[in-house]
């Protein structure tokens, strides 16, 4: 379980947001709304622990993210605005390599390849992510979804640059990994998930 307890973040003598509280269970979907600026990202970079607060605290199961970071972070597959690619690496190289560093054991060619035909991508597998256009090189980042096991989802913005076909396989991911007992947190400005009864909005700003 994902828990925030009385979060403050003020940025520049503003306040972004103040004691903010609420608990995430397995097999939860949260979507963070809020108009541009309302702090959405500040505070999923403030969950995942790359962002500091000026007041609060999150727990995984429990325990201060603060104290047990590394223990969290095996937890958690984050996708912020940065798509985090080597920009000279292929498409195939960059989840290699993502998968040697986060998941040796399970790193296989034909896994990659497989995420890879997922976000549409089969014939691009071996272009140097630099040739690819943005929404090409959004997809190979969001692939690393299809490689992932790790338990919470934390996602900024994943449809950016995301046609109308993508958008649906996505969603249709991101339902499983609820339905299999995982988080998803994500902002996007999209109305993604109309009467599905897993769906929990947290809106930020007025
Ligand atoms: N590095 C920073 N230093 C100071 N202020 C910042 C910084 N980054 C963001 N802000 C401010 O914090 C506020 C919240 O920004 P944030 O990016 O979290 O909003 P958002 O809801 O994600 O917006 P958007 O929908 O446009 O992505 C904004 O007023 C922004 O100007």
């Amino acid at each position: 379980m994902l828990e925030v307890k009385h979060l403050t973040s003020i940025r520049n003598d503003r306040i972004i947001f103040k004691s903010l509280s609420f608990k995430i269970k397995f097999g939860e979907l949260v979507q963070i709304e809020g108009y541009n600026g309302a702090g959405k990202t500040t505070l999923l970079r403030i969950i995942a622990g790359f962002g500091s607060c000026d007041d609060g605290e999150v727990y995984w199961n429990n325990e201060n993210i603060a104290i047990n970071r590394d223990i969290f972070h095996q937890h958690l597959l984050f996708l912020g605005h940065q798509t985090g690619l080597k920009r000279e690496l292929t498409a195939f190289e960059n989840l290699n390599f993502y998968q040697c560093i986060h998941a040796p054991d399970l790193n296989n060619r034909n896994i990659i390849y497989r995420a890879l035909a997922k976000v549409g991508l089969v014939g691009s597998e071996d272009v140097p992510v630099a040739q690819l256009s943005a929404g090409q090189q959004h997809r190979v980042a969001l692939a690393r979804l299809w490689l992932s096991k790790k338990k919470l989802w934390i996602l900024d913005e994943p449809m950016t640059a995301i046609d109308s076909q993508g958008t649906k396989i996505l969603k249709k991911l991101f339902l499983t990994h609820v339905k299999e007992g995982g988080i998803l947190m994500l902002t996007t400005h999209q109305d993604m998930f109309i009467n599905n009864s897993k769906l929990r909005k947290i809106r930020l700003g007025t």
